[in-house]
């Protein structure tokens, strides 16, 4: 049975999704990150972790205090604050603001009903060889089943659908969590 706040999807990311993270920022020696959804810094301690030491992560949150708990567990790992930069304010206000193809990865694991912005933006803030990763790709397996018509899976289809026709990505779906989409940047 699922709590509260994994219903309200209010919940760090999985041990798998974890691992993934870490492997694919090493395995392109990712040092700049852009990251949606912070809370409890799961997600950001694996890039942290696995990016060299002058690489920085941006974590973007919507609700402040929902990035209290990733400071503390960034402070209590050793990592100083030049290693990262939290913003709180909504994604898709701040993610234009960030630079053009200035970015290796961008991983999105916000608001799942606004996946098909964060996509639009993330394809401008890469670098050519980026990596899109999308969190909860299948969200509960809800995605793949054609009579659910939630509107969390309507749009996390949308947003699948925009990486697919577009020309600048080559993706694989990962069974890893909930689904883990990953697309390099061409
Ligand atoms: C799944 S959590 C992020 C988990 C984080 N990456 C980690 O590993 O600890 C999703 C974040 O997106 C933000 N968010 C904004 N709108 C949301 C919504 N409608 N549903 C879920 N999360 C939302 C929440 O503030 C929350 O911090």
């Amino acid at each position: 049975m699922r709590d509260e706040a994994s219903l309200a999807g209010l919940t760090p990311v999985s041990t798998g999704v974890v691992a993934t993270l870490q492997v694919l920022t090493r395995a392109i020696a990712a040092k700049a990150v852009v990251e949606v959804g912070t809370l409890m810094g799961a997600s950001g301690l694996s890039f942290l972790e696995a990016m060299a030491t002058d690489g920085v992560l941006t974590s973007i949150d919507v609700e402040a205090d929902n990035q209290l708990p990733a400071r503390a567990a960034f402070t209590k790992a050793g990592f100083s604050s030049s290693r990262f930069r939290l913003i709180a304010g909504s994604p898709i206000d701040v993610m234009p603001k960030l630079r053009d193809g200035a970015y290796d990865i961008v991983f999105i694991n916000g608001d799942k009903l606004e996946y098909v912005e964060y996509v639009a933006s993330a394809l401008r803030l890469l670098r050519h060889g980026g990596l899109l990763i999308i969190n909860d790709a299948l969200w509960r397996n809800l995605v793949a089943d054609p009579e659910d018509e939630s509107d969390e899976a309507i749009i996390i289809r949308e947003a699948l659908e925009a990486v697919s026709a577009s020309e600048s990505y080559t993706q694989a779906l990962l069974p890893v969590g909930d689904g883990l989409l990953v697309a390099v940047k061409d």
